[in-house]
């Protein structure tokens, strides 16, 4: 159907030379540089729906860290009581999956866990370059496969060529037995977390039906209910307020406190889980919410600033020009890495 910032080593940056520079030194995501001391010429591709803050500020990202999970699994990490207003700026990047095998047969799906098809990946992969500009320090993930192979398709095409590591923390021993030895190698990695909260809503006795053939027999407004009412669920399934308890209550508990410390964060799941999320993010009512519908493999960019979402773009066209509204700490990422990489 349709619709961490791990610490850069200085290093890299010094051999550019623009450490010595004049201007202030500052570090956005994993990139560290000098901001020149005259106005920066904002690069804006703001889409209709975009926010037009200029309130623009600069991640100073402090984060340095001894293993890919700590960074997840610490306790520090999770400093809710931190005043919001004092949140450094952190990118958000959410997006839906690449079609499933059973979006092209028009089955309900929910939280059976079915495969991207070709499409799927190509969206995937597209996905993946209109955001290869963006700074990427964690992944989150349902624990769905098409939501984890659109993420790590998508990463394929990031410019900064950080490897995207799946977390396993379902056992002292999955712990222990994926260690990485390497504290240069643990810079160079992004931490995947997969998290059954952020999954499909469950369609209850419908996951598999096809959802023409169930409206059909039961009535298009039925169907339509159950699909996108926010507090009728299907028969034995999730409604959307349900699968909201389980999905917002996560990204407030484990996603909202590594924004605040200035991590860039991407989301990779589905349709009524991300709905959920963007409720909450947009301050969207139950009728409001009703009629958000999400693509398949598209990326939505918001910026978390002093305790707010800023809605950033939601792009339609094939590429990432044009399409989101850089801040200037993300343009100046960008153009740090045309200078890493061109
Ligand atoms: O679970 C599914 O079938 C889809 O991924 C989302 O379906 P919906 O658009 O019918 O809610």
């Amino acid at each position: 159907m349709a619709t961490t910032a791990f610490h850069q080593t200085i290093g890299t940056f010094q051999s550019h030379g623009h450490i010595n520079k004049p201007g202030i030194r500052k570090e956005i995501g994993d990139v560290a540089m000098r901001l020149p001391l005259k106005s920066f010429k904002l690069e804006l591709g703001l889409s209709k729906r975009a926010c037009f803050s200029r309130n623009l500020g600069v991640i100073k990202s402090s984060a340095s860290q001894s293993s890919v999970a700590d960074q997840v699994l610490s306790p520090s990490n999770k400093n809710t009581s931190e005043p919001r207003k004092k949140s450094k700026e952190a990118a958000l990047i959410l997006i839906r999956h690449g079609e499933s095998l059973w979006n092209e047969k028009n089955l309900f799906t929910g939280c059976v866990d079915v495969p991207l098809t070709k499409k799927g990946v190509e969206e995937a992969i597209e996905a993946g370059k209109r955001i290869s500009n963006i700074p990427i320090d964690m992944i989150y993930t349902s624990a769905l496969i098409r939501a984890q192979m659109t993420a790590m398709l998508a990463m394929t095409q990031h410019r900064r060529k950080k490897v995207p590591i799946v977390i396993h923390n379902e056992s002292e021993q999955a712990r222990k037995w994926s260690e990485i030895f390497s504290e240069d190698t643990k810079k160079q990695s992004i931490p995947v977390v997969q998290a059954w909260q952020l999954n499909e809503r469950m369609y209850g006795d419908l996951q598999g039906l096809n959802k023409q053939e169930t409206a059909d027999r039961y009535g298009k407004e039925q169907v339509h209910e159950w699909r996108r009412s926010y507090d009728i669920p299907p028969p034995n399934g999730e409604s959307l307020e349900m699968c909201a308890e389980r999905a917002v209550a996560y990204f407030k508990e484990e996603i909202e406190p590594q924004l605040l410390t200035g991590k860039n964060v991407m989301i990779a799941a589905h349709g009524n889980s991300l709905r959920s999320i963007i409720m909450y993010l947009d301050k969207l009512t139950s009728q409001e919410v009703i009629s958000l519908e999400l693509s398949t493999g598209i990326p939505m960019l918001y910026i978390f600033k002093e305790g707010r979402f800023i809605r950033r773009g939601s792009p339609v066209a094939p590429s990432e020009a044009g399409v989101y509204a850089y801040t200037r700490t993300l343009a100046l990422y960008r153009q740090k890495l045309d200078e890493m990489f061109t």
